[in-house]
């Protein structure tokens, strides 16, 4: 199915990678070029339950924000669950049966021309999110293209290769890779990621952020490649 909107899926290598952290930078920086951005966070698992008894969607909670609450929070993350596991797993113990179908429906909704849609998957490119698919086959299903955020230490390398061969296999555009330098104490000397994976991944766009303040200009940078 052909996209008609502009959008992104924001997926990564693991889980904890600083997908919700980017596509929160992402957010606010396309609405200040004007975007009218639908966020779509469309299961979260791992919700904690608060005082009022209601799961609280944490990620969906910073996209909703970010995006200048533009909808109900129930539009951004239809589909709250507790286990702090795979969504499709997480669904399965609470006796529910989450389809890829529904998700991308939910992704879709109120959707309209001229619309961003930025939808945050959960955990990695092949981390199972519905009973009868992986965010792999959620963003298939919504042809959108991914940006991969991926945790600069070692590693990685063989990750993201593997991540581009998967996207590749599905036909799916990859709008850039971000090496994230997420605290690490056991860094190597001589790791140099962004060198290695330059010479590997042909003309995917590979991006290095040293800190959460390195986001914001570089989400800048990728907001102007979306033509107004
Ligand atoms: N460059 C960075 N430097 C330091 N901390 C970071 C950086 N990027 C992200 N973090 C922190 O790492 C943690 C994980 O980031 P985030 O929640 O964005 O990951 P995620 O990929 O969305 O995770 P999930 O798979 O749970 O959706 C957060 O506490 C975030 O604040
Ligand atoms: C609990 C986590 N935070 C995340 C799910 C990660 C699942 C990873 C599964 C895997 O690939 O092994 N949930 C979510 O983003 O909604
Ligand atoms: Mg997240």
């Amino acid at each position: 199915m052909r996209a008609h909107h502009s959008g992104l899926f924001i997926t990564a290598t693991d889980t904890g990678t600083g997908k919700t952290t980017f596509a929160t930078h992402l957010t606010r920086t396309l609405r200040s070029l004007q975007w009218r951005v639908r966020v779509r966070k469309p299961v979260e698992s791992g919700c904690v339950r608060g005082a009022d008894g209601q799961l609280q969607p944490a990620d969906a909670v910073a996209l909703h924000r970010a995006s200048g609450a533009l909808e109900h929070l129930d539009s951004v993350v239809p589909y709250r669950l507790e286990a702090a596991i795979s969504p499709a797993r997480a669904a399965s113990l609470e006796g529910l049966t989450l389809t890829i179908d529904q998700l991308a429906r939910a992704c879709r909704q109120d959707v309209e021309p001229g619309d961003f849609l930025l939808v945050e998957g959960a955990g990695g490119f092949y981390s199972p999110l519905a009973s009868d698919g992986l965010n792999a086959d959620l963003a298939s299903h919504l042809a959108l293209p991914l940006l991969i955020l991926a945790p600069d230490r070692l590693g990685v390398i063989g990750h993201i290769l593997l991540t581009l061969e998967a996207a590749a296999r599905r036909g799916l555009p990859v709008a850039g890779v971000v090496l994230n330098r997420l605290p690490d104490p056991a860094r190597p000397a001589h790791l140099d990621n962004l060198t290695e994976l330059s010479a590997l991944v042909g003309d995917v766009p590979l991006y290095s952020v040293l800190t959460e303040a390195d986001m914001q200009p570089l989400a800048a940078a990728l907001a102007r490649r979306f033509a107004r």
